[in-house]
Order: C-alpha cells, then sequence, then structure tokens
C-alpha cells in the first residue's frame, strides 16, 4: 500500500490514483486478482476458528492435562510404562473426541454465514458488479448507497448528499457529510473526504475509492474488537458462573484428597495421580462442546427453515426472548407496496399531484425507498422539461425530501413526506381548480380528517407540498422547507401479511409478546393490527416518548404494544428500556432506521433482502421474511437450552455426587478407592455416553414458555441430586468393605461398576421433568450410553479388565450392585419433582441489567 505518513485524505485525487495506480473507472479484474494476493483479503477480523493444531495445543496446555502427562511421564520414567500408555491415550481420546466435535459444528455453522455474507457493487473492468466485500482491493472503485456497510478505506470521488454514520468508530451520534476534495485535517475524525471501514453509509449516496483494506484500515482493529465484544448473555454468565464454581469445589477437594493422603500414608506418586484424576473427572469439560455442538445443530436445523444464525449463542437467547418487536413492513405486510392514486385536498383524485410527487420521486437523491419505487412504477416519470437543480435528501427524523426544479426561468420546490409533518409546514392550500388559499384553522383540520380518514383504511399516505423558489436560487437549504403550498396526498397499499396473524398467535402461545414498532402513522398502523386481529393493548406515539424519562418510558413499554410514528432512535430507546426491566428482548427490521434497535436487541433480526446494516448488525437472518419460521426457531432455541441444562445437571449432580464419594472414601481406605488409570477410565467413558446429548429432543412442557438461566434451579438440582448420589455411593461402600469384606482389586472393580452404572443410566431419569418411561430419548443418546455402558462393563467383567487393575467379581458383589444401582435409580426417580420443579417464568425483574 502506499507509505503511511500525511494522512491520505490530504492528498489529491489524481495523486492518489497514480500511487494506486487506479482511475475513476476502476480496475480491471486481472489487476484486481493480482492485488488480492498482493494484500490479502479484505477481512479486519481474525477468524474465529483457530487451526486444529492450535486448539489441540491450548487443551493439552491445560493445567489439569498438564499435570495429568506430567505425572504419566514420571510413571514411565520410574519404569512403570503401562501407566503411562495408558494414561496418554485416555487423555488424548477424550481431547481428540470433543475436538473433533466441535469443529465439525463449527464448520457446519461458518458455512451457513457465509450464504448471508455482504456484498458491494464494484467498479470492475468499466462496469458495476457485485462482489462480496472482502474480494475489495486498494484502488477499487466502489459505489456507495444509503443502507451499504463501507467495506474499506478510501476518499469520496462523488457525493449525492452522502452522510456517514461513524458512531460506531466516533462515538459521535450524528450523521456526518462526505465530499470530494483534499481536506487538510490531520484527525480522522474531521476528514470529510473520507470514509472508513466499519462505519456505513445512512443517506445520500457516493463513489469511493479504497485505499486500504483489511487490517490497513484506519479502525479496522477497532471495528473487529467491538464486534466480537458482544457482551455475554444471561445464559452465559450463568454457565461461566458455574464453571468458576465447579473449578473451585474441585480445589477444595483436590486438596483435601492430597493433605489426608499425606497425612495417612505420605504423598505417593500415586495418590498424587488419584487426586489429579478426580480433578479431570470434576472439570466441566465436555461444557463447550455440548454448547457448540447443540448449537450449531440448531443452526443447521434452523438453516433447513431458511433461518441463518451468525452468533451461535443467539440460538438460545431466541429461546430465552419474551418480547419480540417487529416493523410493520416486510412482516406484518406483503412489502408489495402499490400506489393507488393521488387525492387533492378535498379528497378528490388529482393527476397534478400525482406530478408532483413524482418529480420529487424521480430527482431526490440519496434514499431510494420502496414508496419512491412504487410511485415510479405507477408510471414512468415524464419530466415534462423540468430539470434538477438541487435538493433535501430524506432522512428518518425529517419524515420528507425535497427537491429544487427548474423549467424555462420557473423555479419550483417539491416536498413529500409524513403528511401531518409536511402539513405543519403549509401555510396555505391549493384547491381543486389550482386556486391557492390561506390554510386557515377550519381548512386545517378538514385535512387532517381526510388524512386520518384514508389512514384508518389503511393507506400509507404521503404529504405533497410545494412552493416557489426565486430563480437565482441554486440551492435549497432545511429552512426553505417552511411556506409551503399543501397539495395534497399520494396515498399507498401495502397488503397484510395473512400468515402473520397464526404466526403472532403461536408466538403468543409461547410466551412471547409481539408489539409492533413502526416509523409510519398511526391509523394505519391500527387497521393493520385489525385486519390481522392481532392483540395488542395500549398505543404510544414517537411525540409521547420524546417527552418520557427512559425510566417511564421503560414502566410504559411493557404493557404497549403498538409504537407509532417512532424515530429510529426512538425505536432503540424503546428496545432497551423493555431490556432494562428485565425482558429478553428481540427486534426485527430490514432498514436504516432499524438497525440501531437490532444492535441494541438480545436477539438482533433481519431478513435477507434488508439493507447491509440492518443485516450486518443481525445477530439472525430470515431468508424468508416469515414470523412463523420465527416461532420454530424459538421452539429451537429452548431444545438447546434444555439439553445443555441436561448436561449441566448431569455434571452438577451425578458426576459430582460420584467424585465426592470417591474423596470421602480415600480418607478412612486403607488403599485408594479407585487407581488413577481407573478414574481417568471412567471419567472417558461418562464423557463418551453424553456425546449423544447435543441430538436429544426436549419435552413439549420444556417448550412452552421463555427459558432463561436460572442459578436457583441449578442450585436445588445439585442439593437434592448430589446428596443422594453420594448416599448410595456410600452405601455401595459399606456393603463391600463390610458386608464383603471387599480387598483392593475386588473393592475398585466394584466400585468402578456401580459408579458407571448409575453415571450413565441417570440420565434417562433426569433428562426430563416427565416419569422417565413417559419421554422417549433420541436415538444417538441411547447409543452413545448404551456403548459407553457397555465398554465400561466389557473392561471390568471380562479378562479385558487386567490391564487397568480390575478383577473376576463374585456373583453376590454383582447382584449387590444391581440391586444398589437399581435402588438409586428408583430413589432419582422419585425424588426428582422436587429437584426440578419448573420454576415460573418470572416476567420482568428477573436479570438485573448492567447499566
Ligand atoms: N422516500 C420518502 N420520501 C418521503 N417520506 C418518506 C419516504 N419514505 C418514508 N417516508 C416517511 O417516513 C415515514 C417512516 O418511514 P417508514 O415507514 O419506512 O418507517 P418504518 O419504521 O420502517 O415503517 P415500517 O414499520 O412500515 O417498516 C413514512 O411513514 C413516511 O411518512
Ligand atoms: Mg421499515
Amino acid at each position: 500500500m502506499r507509505d503511511a505518513g500525511a494522512p491520505f485524505w490530504t492528498e489529491r485525487e489524481e495523486d492518489l490514483f497514480a500511487a494506486l495506480g487506479s482511475a475513476p473507472n476502476g480496475l480491471t479484474s486481472g489487476e484486481a486478482r493480482e492485488r488480492l494476493v498482493r494484500y490479502g483479503a479484505n477481512a479486519t477480523a481474525v477468524s474465529l476458528q483457530r487451526s486444529l493444531l492450535a486448539k489441540l495445543g491450548k487443551r493439552l496446555a491445560e493445567p489439569l492435562i498438564a499435570i495429568l502427562l506430567i505425572a504419566a511421564g514420571v510413571s514411565g520414567a520410574t519404569g512403570d510404562w503401562q501407566s503411562f500408555a495408558i494414561i496418554t491415550i485416555i487423555v488424548l481420546a477424550s481431547i481428540v473426541l470433543d475436538l473433533l466435535q466441535e469443529r465439525k459444528a463449527e464448520a457446519a455453522v461458518e458455512a451457513l454465514k457465509h450464504s448471508v455474507a455482504v456484498m458491494a457493487s464494484v467498479r470492475r473492468d468499466g462496469s458495476l458488479v457485485d462482489l462480496p466485500v472482502h474480494d475489495i482491493v486498494p484502488g477499487d472503485v466502489v459505489a456507495l448507497r444509503g443502507g451499504d456497510l463501507v467495506p474499506a478505506d478510501g476518499i469520496v470521488l462523488i457525493s449525492h448528499g452522502a452522510l456517514c454514520d461513524e458512531s460506531l468508530l466516533t462515538g459521535e451520534p450524528y450523521p456526518v457529510e462526505k465530499r470530494p476534495g483534499p481536506c487538510t485535517a490531520n484527525e480522522p475524525t474531521d476528514a470529510f473526504s473520507a470514509v472508513f471501514a466499519g462505519t456505513s453509509l445512512v443517506g445520500g449516496e457516493a463513489t469511493m475509492m479504497v485505499v486500504a483494506t483489511g487490517g490497513g484500515t484506519r479502525f479496522g482493529g477497532i471495528a473487529a474488537s467491538l464486534q466480537s465484544r458482544v457482551a455475554p448473555t444471561a445464559f452465559e454468565r450463568g454457565l461461566h458462573a458455574l464453571g468458576a464454581l465447579i473449578m473451585r469445589l474441585t480445589g477444595f477437594l483436590v486438596l483435601f484428597v492430597l493433605l489426608t493422603q499425606l497425612v495417612r500414608h505420605g504423598l505417593t506418586l500415586e495418590s498424587f495421580l488419584f487426586a489429579v484424576a478426580l480433578a479431570v473427572g470434576l472439570t466441566p469439560e465436555l461444557l463447550p462442546m455440548i454448547t457448540t455442538v447443540t448449537l450449531s445443530r440448531g443452526a443447521v436445523r434452523m438453516a433447513a427453515r431458511k433461518v441463518v444464525v451468525k452468533r451461535l449463542s443467539a440460538i438460545h437467547d431466541l429461546g430465552a426472548m419474551d418480547i419480540l418487536c417487529t416493523d410493520k413492513t416486510g412482516t406484518l405486510t406483503e412489502a408489495k407496496i402499490v400506489h393507488v392514486g393521488s387525492f387533492d385536498s378535498a379528497g378528490a383524485p388529482a393527476s397534478h399531484v400525482a406530478e408532483l410527487v413524482r418529480l420529487n420521486s424521480r430527482f431526490a437523491s440519496g434514499l431510494r425507498s420502496t414508496l419512491d419505487d412504487a410511485i415510479l412504477a405507477a408510471a414512468p416519470a415524464a419530466a415534462d422539461g423540468w430539470v434538477h437543480v438541487d435538493d433535501l435528501p430524506f432522512d428518518f427524523e425529517r419524515r420528507r425530501s425535497s427537491v429544487l426544479v427548474a423549467r424555462s426561468g420557473e423555479r419550483l420546490m417539491v416536498t413529500k413526506g409524513a403528511p401531518e409533518g409536511v402539513l405543519a409546514l403549509c401555510t396555505q392550500v391549493e384547491a381543486s381548480d389550482g386556486t391557492t388559499a390561506p390554510l386557515d384553522a377550519a381548512r386545517r383540520a378538514a385535512i387532517v380528517a381526510l388524512i386520518d380518514a384514508r389512514g384508518r383504511e389503511g393507506m400509507r399516505l404521503l404529504g405533497v407540498a410545494w412552493r416557489r423558489i426565486p430563480a437565482e436560487r441554486g440551492t435549497i437549504a432545511i429552512d426553505d422547507e417552511a411556506d409551503l403550498v399543501f397539495a395534497g396526498c399520494a396515498a399507498f397499499l401495502d397488503p397484510p401479511k395473512a400468515s402473520a396473524t397464526e404466526a403472532v398467535a403461536r408466538l403468543h402461545k409461547a410466551g412471547v409478546r409481539v408489539k409492533i414498532i413502526s416509523g409510519d402513522a398511526e391509523p394505519v398502523v391500527r387497521h393493520l393490527v385489525e385486519t390481522l386481529a392481532l392483540p395488542a393493548r395500549r398505543l404510544m406515539t414517537g411525540a409521547d416518548i420524546a417527552n418520557l424519562s427512559d425510566a417511564t418510558l421503560a414502566a410504559r413499554a411493557v404493557d404497549t404494544d403498538l409504537f407509532v410514528r417512532v424515530s429510529p432512535d426512538q425505536k432503540s430507546r424503546i428496545v432497551r428500556a423493555l431490556r432494562r426491566r428485565g425482558h429478553t428482548v428481540g427486534f426485527i427490521g430490514d432498514g436504516i432506521n432499524d438497525a440501531p434497535a437490532i444492535h441494541v436487541a438480545d436477539v438482533g433480526l433481519s431478513v435477507d433482502g434488508g439493507t447491509d446494516v440492518a443485516r450486518e448488525a443481525a445477530d439472525i437472518i430470515l431468508l424468508a421474511p416469515d414470523l412463523g419460521v420465527l416461532a420454530d426457531g424459538v421452539a429451537e432455541g429452548r431444545r438447546t437450552y434444555a439439553n445443555i441444562m441436561k448436561y449441566v445437571r448431569m455434571g452438577t449432580s451425578s458426576n459430582f455426587g460420584n467424585m465426592l464419594s470417591m474423596a470421602l472414601a480415600s480418607l478412612v481406605l486403607p488403599f485408594l478407592p479407585l487407581a488413577p488409570l481407573q478414574v481417568l477410565l471412567n471419567n472417558l467413558l461418562y464423557d463418551l455416553s453424553e456425546i449423544g446429548i447435543p441430538f436429544d429432543s426436549a419435552d413439549a412442557q420444556e417448550l412452552a414458555k421463555p427459558r432463561s438461566w436460572d442459578m436457583g434451579a441449578v442450585l436445588r438440582f445439585t442439593l437434592v441430586m448430589g446428596p443422594l448420589s453420594s448416599l448410595f455411593d456410600l452405601a455401595t461402600f459399606a456393603l463391600l468393605r463390610l458386608g464383603f469384606g471387599a480387598e483392593v482389586a475386588a473393592f475398585q472393580t466394584a466400585w468402578f461398576v456401580e459408579s458407571i452404572v448409575t453415571q450413565i443410566l441417570v440420565i434417562f431419569v433426569i433428562r426430563t421433568t416427565q416419569p422417565a418411561w413417559k419421554s422417549r430419548p433420541h436415538p444417538v443418546l441411547v447409543a452413545s450410553s448404551l456403548t459407553a455402558l457397555a465398554a465400561a462393563l466389557l473392561l471390568a467383567l471380562t479378562p479385558l479388565g487386567a490391564i487397568v487393575g480390575f478383577v473376576a467379581l463374585p456373583p453376590a458383589i454383582l447382584v449387590a450392585i444391581a440391586c444398589v444401582s437399581l435402588l438409586y435409580l428408583a430413589a432419582a426417580e422419585m425424588l426428582k419433582p422436587l429437584a426440578m420443579r419448573a420454576a415460573p417464568h418470572r416476567q420482568g425483574r428477573r436479570r438485573s441489567w448492567p447499566a
């Protein structure tokens, strides 16, 4: 790239073209190909998917694993080759098992994400082509429209009222204007002629030449860190807290075992290894794998329903979501907007109003909205000799656009926009015969009533007004949007989506409240809600919201279902207010005006045809804009939650109970309750049995309500089921020592069998809140658990077990173990309702939201 020194925006356009070997017509595709090799892909975020080898290295370097391998090495050095070999094999086998599962899952999700990658309009070989953003190279000439992301750093060659949102980089909330020309400012924030990767165009149009790509961009690093810095969700925080708790308990237990062994036998290599093996057994090392695999299986299943998940953890957020905010167009309507006609201030069809609105649509620069498209589609815009002089592009705060046009010495400014807003700028009104009259209170009231009546019929309206401008004026400013003559309205229809009724009902049944947040007018939204028979309680307007403090808004927003005439900023304020009340909020939208709200929602959703900024801000993209598939997605999210909770329950109760019992037993036994090798083997087989969890199905009642992390429930489960499991372990222990007088080898074999049998089988009890026999587990889970169980029994009950020190057990002991295990399973089944009583989903105040 060019040498650093003076910032690129201080240089002249020609010099930059020369330095980068480019021209206003862009690069040839051959040249671009070479540059792509030279400069690398235009990607700032480092791939999260590390190589398999690096991941393996990271696992091996984990303290417990490292200690275990070192201890194995020491065993080997002292001549105990058998232990060395077996430990190493067990450790590596469990790591590889884990890694392969995770790898496969990640690859599937990565492929899905590619299908919704952002494209850019790039000039190659003289014409504009759509290319993936990461193929852009320095020297490329790129065309940008409102709603596009700026794909790389560069200078502005042409601008039509280009407005850039740089808030992500500068914190400055207002869009800044961009125009060509060298700029002397040194600070990027003042560089009006430069655009930067990571920002977006929110209005107007621009053509840029790329100066730096990928890691070479000014804010590349910041943008990447912003992207990855997604605040952890309640669920993730819960899992971390649990992991930390288990780690602490583990440390405690290991110290305890080491101390007692030290006091009683002096510290031997074997007792040290035993302690480490216990720690390994306790570590919820499968949790990341189970989470990733469960989520990615969810993602793949959702992809089949045309829902692409960009952020995996958004799936369980979807399951926890209890409020879904949606904009109107596209999700509740067909987004097939048709210009059905224009009427004058008296409500009579008026062709000259239609001509005015067409003039505006034809010459307005910047954001071309679906309304403009509809106007121009209804009739080709014959300019009738009018030429464009200047214009004020549309923005979502003003909700209008104006153009200045000229024809033979005459200059006219035509404004169109939200009718009540346009009317407020008018002081005169044009009658059907073309004469103008002052807009007195009575005339104003009549027009307001007319607009209201048409709105209630479901018509979306744009008010149209005009004013003459002195012929010498070449530009217009916002101040000129005053003293207008009200001409009439253009009317549009957008058919309601019939399928929305059922979809909303399904979401409601699933405990998800649907709120409509629209920039459109009240009567239009009301009409839609009535047509679709959507449940809707209170209504609030943007004007109401502007007068409320955040706290008051939060209190009122909860039981308001309709928000009308809200600005983009208010959309995100509403979402933040609802989140502050402890709700898990989803927001679905497609426009530039929706992007901020999508960004702050727990689950940001957009549709495939949406603007780049909306799609970039979203966690989930719907390839077909249909709320129905979202209801399926919600069920999917709850299922993943249920499956992850199964693993959590296993880890906190049976697994923990078993390890605890072993630590206690080591206190009183003259020998170790299990040899270190056997503990590791136990752990490996148990891991194996749980591999099927991500595949498992969830009971209907698990899917009926929003689910979010509930530490209380986890603790209750642990406090009931943990001691129960220990109780039966200790009974086994007493039986073996006092009843059968078992010595080392027999004791260890018997304990191993009891421990693994109960651990594995109890999963069928605690995987459901229903009676175990009523809920059918997934075949993969059955297969993985029974395979692990068979392997354990094969080892313990055949001569094969001699490798790890097992001996043949007398039938009496086997029968006793079988009885204890059965009793344990029965007791677990009986106590289960107490441990898993579904806590009512607490609406609101459930989660303290970090300010
Ligand atoms: N091209 C345009 N020119 C003038 N005014 C416009 C234009 N596009 C939109 N408006 C005005 O701005 C308002 C808000 O825009 P829009 O309806 O797109 O918002 P929204 O929140 O995305 O609505 P929805 O819920 O229907 O998706 C419109 O109701 C209309 O009055
Ligand atoms: Mg919209």
